[in-house]
């Protein structure tokens, strides 16, 4: 007896996962050991022309009734947001229907809802394609390092963000041009303001704690800040010293293993660093475990027909525990770590500041950093006059410190602006 799938959105994604299980049908039912069939799509709006080639009788706008439908068994949910898709999960996990979603914003929004819903019913929930696209994440750090201890999760995982910096980097492209492209290309949530300012990254990166540190983690626990305020100064400045841009996520254990933070933000890396070549919208992720050491992940972390693939496996995966009457692990969190606030954080900084070209200018600038204890590596001048910046990195420093410094700064006469500020990433380890 055939096992029916009954899918959520038709979109970019929705749609590549109707055409692999149209295409894919006959090594799929192999691999399952019964057939997959698609009970039904539930869409916005019928009689619009979509990417994918689906039966007009399997349509509908009542996804309420096509989620709790006797004959369905599996629930793919590829519509995003909250709600309704929030609501629908839960209606299909009530009725007894394993779930495969690829919304992160849920689940870093409310996942303790979705997950205790899942175990309350014995349903699986199933969520690879929710970070990082098609690139076998979730489950290497659910299930191959269930034995190991994860102490760091450092990469690149969003794709539009790391698509713009690229051609801001490679072809001088504007931020805006480069935007169009990656919406153009399907990488770009339907709202692109949750990748451009790091609300996606930041949901990944909430995920993904959550399951290297065994603790609940949301949006809310991560430190945000996104690519909107860079500019094509920063990009070439960043160039001059052998550094590139990157948008990271950044897990990390505290040394005493009593915490870990949570943090997206750009940051500058040296270009040999292996995240300076994730090109385009590919994505890489480092985990870094105590018995496994330094593990990589790369691949493509968006487009439809990627991020499809991660969902047919989750739907493979979640079809063989329906059949054998199991079911995959479920959300963990019995460590209960607490995340430490960002100025905890200890990292390099580039810092960019505009200041009047008269002597003892530095002298004045270096003191601000030295009553913070924020030691100076290097520093150069870049122009001259009334154009004069003092580009200075530092060494490790505490965010806290380097925040206190840079208000200090502020306030001194001969510092005109304080152009940029960036966290330097990579050159100790990846
Ligand atoms: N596009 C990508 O590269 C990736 C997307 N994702 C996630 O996959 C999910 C889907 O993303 P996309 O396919 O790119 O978005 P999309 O915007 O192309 O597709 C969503 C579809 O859901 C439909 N929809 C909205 N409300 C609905 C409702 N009440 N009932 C039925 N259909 C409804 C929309 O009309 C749209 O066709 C999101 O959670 C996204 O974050 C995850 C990884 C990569
Ligand atoms: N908008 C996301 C899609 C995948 O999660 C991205 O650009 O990475
Ligand atoms: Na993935």
């Amino acid at each position: 007896m055939a096992l029916k799938v009954a899918l959520l959105g038709c979109g970019v994604v929705g749609s590549q996962v109707v055409r692999l299980l149209h295409e894919q049908a006959d090594d799929l039912a192999a691999r399952v050991g019964t057939p997959l069939e698609l009970a039904g799509v539930a869409v916005r709006r019928l009689g619009r022309r979509r990417d994918a080639d689906v039966d007009p009788a399997l349509l509908t706008t009542d996804a309420e009734a096509l989620v709790t439908r006797d004959d369905v068994d599996i629930v793919v949910e590829v519509i995003g947001g909250i709600e309704p898709a929030r609501s629908l999960i839960l209606a299909a996990l009530n009725s007894g229907k394993s779930v495969v979603t690829a919304n992160k914003a849920l689940l870093a929004e409310d996942g303790a809802t979705v997950h205790a819903a899942a175990r309350a019913n014995n349903a699986d929930l199933y969520f690879e394609a929710a970070v990082a696209g098609a690139i076998p994440l979730i489950r290497p750090l659910r299930e191959s390092l269930a034995g190991d201890h994860v102490d760091r999760v450092l990469g690149i995982v969003n794709g539009t963000t790391n698509y713009i910096l690229d051609k801001m980097d490679s072809s001088g492209a504007s931020f805006s041009d480069a935007l169009e492209e990656a919406q153009a290309l399907g990488y770009a949530e339907a709202d692109p303001t949750a990748d451009v300012e790091g609300f996606d990254a930041a949901a990944k990166a909430a995920i993904l704690a959550g399951i290297a540190f065994h603790s609940r983690v949301t949006a809310a626990d991560v430190h945000r800040e996104g690519i909107t305020e860079i500019t094509a100064a920063d990009v070439a400045s960043a160039k001059a010293m052998g550094y590139v841009i990157k948008l990271l996520a950044i897990c990390a254990r505290s040394e005493d293993g009593r915490s870990f933070g949570v943090r997206v933000h750009p940051a500058m890396i040296p270009r040999t660093h292996p995240l300076a070549g994730v090109r385009e919208a590919y994505n890489a992720v480092f985990v870094e475990a105590q018995s496994a050491g330094r593990l990589m992940f790369y691949g493509a972390g968006a487009g439809g027909a990627p991020t499809a693939s991660a969902v047919l496996g989750d739907i493979v995966a979640v079809a063989r525990n329906v059949l054998a009457n199991t079911r995959g692990p479920e959300e963990s969190t019995y460590a209960d770590l607490v995340v430490h606030p960002v100025g905890e954080t200890v990292t390099r900084y580039h810092v960019s500041l505009d200041v009047a070209d008269k002597p003892g200018v530095l002298a004045r600038v270096a003191d601000m950093f030295a009553k913070q204890d924020v030691s100076i590596q290097t520093v150069r001048q870049e122009g001259l006059g009334a154009d004069a910046q003092l580009v200075l990195v530092t060494h490790r420093a505490s965010d806290a410190a380097l925040s206190a410094t840079i208000e200090s700064l502020r306030e001194l006469d001969i510092v005109r602006d304080v152009v940029s500020v960036m966290r330097v990433e990579g050159e100790d380890t990846p």
